[in-house]
């Protein structure tokens, strides 16, 4: 098999497509992202993507709470809102309302997270499915592939990606994993890992290396969705989007460095805004 030597990422490829607020804006025009919670005890995974969207400038942000959760929601959110859910036409409804959704950060692995999912998909403008969202799927993929549009971002580590891509990462190796399995799902993928890819179903592949080993710490992956997710809530394409979230991502650990929490990476997300700000011509 020849081997593919894909593109190295960096801003010079998506940094043109980044949707700056105009003058004359309003916070309904810098688009609406909405998050998913899990229950009571795991609501944290998506308040950190939530946030994650809002730094990275989406106007609005909604975390979309099953009712037993929403008390917890409410006391830990201030410029993020809070929307109750009770089943999944009642989510469908909530995710119709967004530009973008992002689902599966803690969200269980159940049944009703299997319903929630395709209950989103079927109506948010794009959609980000991360961790729960794909594990749910583990004993029938084909059944989440045909609810998937090149509007949809999947968001797996290596763990999620052998249970809904079986065998693919030892047979054909990341790169030509990701490749294949964006193009048989027919969403972007952006398989994490100290090397992240991301594929497009066009063919499309980019390789990124711009990340900090002090990454490897529990929830950076939501902050990913999150950022991934607020970029898509403000217009951007799902595979620009991918590219330049995990780009940010990266850039935000290795500038905090050694001590780096989940949270502190929202945190670093201005000061990357105002160099991109400063550099535009
Ligand atoms: N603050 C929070 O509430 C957090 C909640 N989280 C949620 O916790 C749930 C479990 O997620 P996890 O990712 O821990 O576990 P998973 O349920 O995905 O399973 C972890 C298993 O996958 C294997 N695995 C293989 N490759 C891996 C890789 N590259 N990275 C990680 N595990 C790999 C591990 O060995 C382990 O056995 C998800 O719903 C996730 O969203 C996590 O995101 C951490 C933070
Ligand atoms: N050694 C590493 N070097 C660079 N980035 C890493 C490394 N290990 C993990 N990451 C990144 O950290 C994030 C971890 O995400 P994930 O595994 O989903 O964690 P969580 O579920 O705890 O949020 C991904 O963006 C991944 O690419």
């Amino acid at each position: 098999m020849p081997k593919i030597n894909p593109e190295k990422n960096s801003p010079e490829l998506w940094l043109e497509h980044w949707p700056w607020p105009d003058a004359e804006g309003h916070k309904y025009r810098r688009g609406h992202l909405g998050c998913v919670t899990g229950p009571p005890s795991a609501t944290g995974a998506a308040r950190l993507a939530a946030r994650a969207g809002l730094r990275i400038g989406a106007g609005l942000v909604s975390l979309l709470s099953p009712p037993a959760s929403v008390l917890v929601n409410a006391v830990h959110s201030t410029a993020v809102m809070v929307k109750a859910f009770h089943d999944s036409d009642s989510l469908s409804s909530l995710a119709s309302e967004t530009n973008c959704t992002v689902i599966g950060p803690a969200a269980g692995v159940t049944e009703a997270t299997a319903r929630n999912v395709i209950s989103v998909l079927a109506t948010a403008e794009s959609a980000v499915l991360d961790a729960d969202a794909l594990t749910v799927f583990k004993d029938a993929p084909k059944d989440l592939f045909k609810h998937l549009r090149p509007t949809t971002v999947l968001t797996p580590h290596e763990g999620e990606f052998e249970r809904v891509f079986p065998g693919l990462l030892d047979q054909l190796g990341r790169i030509e994993a990701a490749k294949s399995a964006s193009s048989v799902s027919g969403a972007v993928m952006i398989l994490k890992g100290a090397e992240t890819v991301i594929a497009n179903p066009d063919g499309r592949v980019v390789i990124n290396r711009h990340a900090s080993p002090f990454l490897a710490t529990a929830g950076s992956g939501d902050v990913l969705a999150g950022i991934t997710g607020g970029l898509m809530a403000q217009g951007m394409s799902a595979y620009h989007a991918a590219c330049a979230a995990v780009w940010v991502h990266g850039d935000a650990s290795l500038r905090f460095g050694p001590g780096m929490i989940a949270e502190d990476l929202p945190e670093m997300l201005p000061g990357i805004l105002a160099s991109f700000y400063a550099s535009r011509s």
